[in-house]
């Protein structure tokens, strides 16, 4: 996969940690003020995978890269979504180990899944965090979340933050949610979280085939892309593509590529989020 790269691309120059963002990430919350960056910066922000562009071979399909690309105002307006006001409340609503205990909520309904501290805590607290106030616990600690915590934002969706498999999963993962990512009528879309540093590991690939099996659409977002070298997180890119395309009949083509640290990805989360629920931003 590494001839696949132009140049030995190990460097941070693109997404790199610190460096590019600095610490005024945080402020990178809103689109409004990535609009103000140079456009490099903004562009590196809104779609990561445009900074690895340049690093591929003319050969490589790129097809995929951009299937869901909107425009900076659908962008704006999916972020109204995650904004809450009077007549929209976006708040914690529940937690649930079993089916039973799930809240009777019938709006679209997304969920994350994934390996114990993969990040899935960490990007629905990016999606929220234009929420003053909402909690959504994250840890360096894996197994953090134990149960199935449900948000609901407004009347447009519902976001489910979901216990991590593998290492130290909570026993009744899988009676948790097994049954849920199998029974839930108005869950439209699964997002299935991997570590951009290292890719699909057995347990991501135990997932993959229990969403296979059950039928569900499901999304690939590659997390924490503060952390690899550019040449890793474009190997890694690449590999997920080639397996979704050659190994998966229900994800979606396109990877999506996170850093809840830095807000990039964020924006385009959001509005695919927007996409999958509905919720479609003109
Ligand atoms: N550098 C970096 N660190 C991240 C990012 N996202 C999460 N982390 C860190 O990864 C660790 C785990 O994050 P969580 O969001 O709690 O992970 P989780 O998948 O919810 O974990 P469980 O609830 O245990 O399944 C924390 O220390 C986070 O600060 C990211 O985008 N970049
Ligand atoms: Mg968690």
């Amino acid at each position: 996969m590494a001839t696949l790269l132009q140049t030995a691309a190990t460097g941070r120059q693109c997404l790199g940690a610190g460096g590019v963002l600095g610490r005024r990430a945080a402020s990178y919350a809103s689109i409004k003020e990535v609009a103000k960056l140079q456009e490099k910066k903004m562009s590196n922000i809104l779609f990561p995978i445009l900074g690895l562009e340049k690093y591929l071979s003319p050969n490589v399909d790129k097809k995929h890269f951009r299937l869901f690309d909107p425009s900076l105002e659908q962008m704006a307006k999916a972020e109204e979504l995650f904004r809450p006001s009077d007549k929209h409340q976006i708040d914690y609503v529940t937690s649930a180990i079993r089916m039973d205990h799930a809240p009777g909520l019938t709006q679209p309904e997304v969920c994350f899944i994934g390996r114990s501290n993969v990040g899935k805590s960490s990007l629905i607290k990016a999606l929220f965090s234009l929420v003053p106030g909402i909690e959504v616990r994250v840890s360096k600690t894996p197994g953090h979340t134990k149960k199935m915590n449900f948000f609901k934002v407004g009347r447009a969706f519902t976001l489910v933050d979901m216990p991590g498999y593998g290492y130290k999963a909570p026993e009744d993962f899988a009676d948790m949610v097994e049954p849920y990512l199998q029974v839930r009528n108005n869950l439209k879309r699964t997002f299935l979280l991997v570590d951009s540093s290292i890719g699909f590991q057995k347990a991501d690939l135990v997932a993959v085939e229990m969403c296979e099996e059950f039928g569900i659409p499901y999304v690939i977002v590659a997390t924490k892309i503060d952390r690899p070298p550019t040449g890793v997180l474009l190997t890694q890119y690449l590999e997920i593509q080639e397996f979704i395309e050659k190994q998966t009949q229900g994800c979606y083509p396109q990877p999506f590529l996170v850093s809840s640290v830095q807000f990039s990805g964020i924006h385009l989360l959001r509005c695919f989020i927007a996409h999958v629920t509905g919720n479609h931003p003109r």
